[in-house]
């Protein structure tokens, strides 16, 4: 995986992961997250939208940082990445896929939550993963715990986190930024609610960059 895709995202501290029915909400998604000061998005592979939104978000704002979530198959990434994504994302650990992007240099981030997953990540030279469904899975404390032997891994932890939940996550120094839908939930895409996507992007980006702040720059 890309060290300034990892960096960028650091930056935020928080990535939107998106469910998109319709491809058509691409572009006000993206105005709207690029105006809350939040110019990322993981588009999911869960809708047959998803392919075409990423195409409509990379072509229309080229300096917004797009990927892939979702994303289980070979076939998949060629998708995502032909239609503009600049990283891939799955919720687990797929070698066929990792392996696929690390020999394209595509950057990656696969789902790892047992030390099994971590040494796979690990043995590949990879220095940032996902951590999914992050609270199902341990949360904060499983990321703490896999970090002691895998020292040079980070995670991106996803699932189940909102601004009651994210000091939690962010006060690991492993974690570079946390996925969520809390910002872009399918209702309000849905129903044209671009003003308040963009009020919780701007609102989770100054929550990340208050949390850190407090940690004394720690991360
Ligand atoms: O599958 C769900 C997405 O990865 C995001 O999780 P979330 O809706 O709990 O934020
Ligand atoms: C949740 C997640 O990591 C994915 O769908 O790719």
């Amino acid at each position: 995986m890309s060290l300034s895709i990892a960096d960028k995202i650091r930056e935020w501290g928080v990535v939107p992961v998106v469910v998109l029915q319709r491809a058509k909400d691409a572009e006000p998604l993206a105005e709207a997250l690029c105006d809350g000061g939040l110019p990322c998005a993981e588009i999911t592979f869960r809708t047959v939208a998803a392919q075409e939104g990423i195409h409509i978000m990379a072509e229309k704002f080229p300096d917004m940082l797009v990927g892939a979530g979702t994303v289980l198959s070979r076939q998949q990434v060629d998708a995502a990445t032909g239609a503009g994504a600049k990283f891939i994302v799955s919720p687990g650990f797929d070698a066929e896929v990792v392996d696929y992007c690390l020999g394209r240099e595509i950057p990656v981030f696969p789902g790892c939550v047992t030390p099994s997953e971590a040494a796979q990540a690990v043995k590949r030279g990879m220095q940032a993963v996902k951590f999914f469904p992050a609270e199902s899975f341990g949360g904060a404390a499983a990321i703490k715990a896999l970090s002691a032997p895998y020292t040079g891994l980070h995670f991106i932890p996803t699932g189940g986190i909102a601004p009651e939940n994210l000091e939690k996550y962010l006060g690991c120094s492993s974690v570079i930024a946390c996925g969520g839908s809390w910002m872009v939930k399918g209702n309000l895409i849905e129903e044209g609610k671009f003003d308040e996507i963009k009020r919780l992007a701007t609102e989770a980006v100054k929550l990340a960059a208050k949390i850190r702040g407090a940690k004394g720059g720690e991360l």
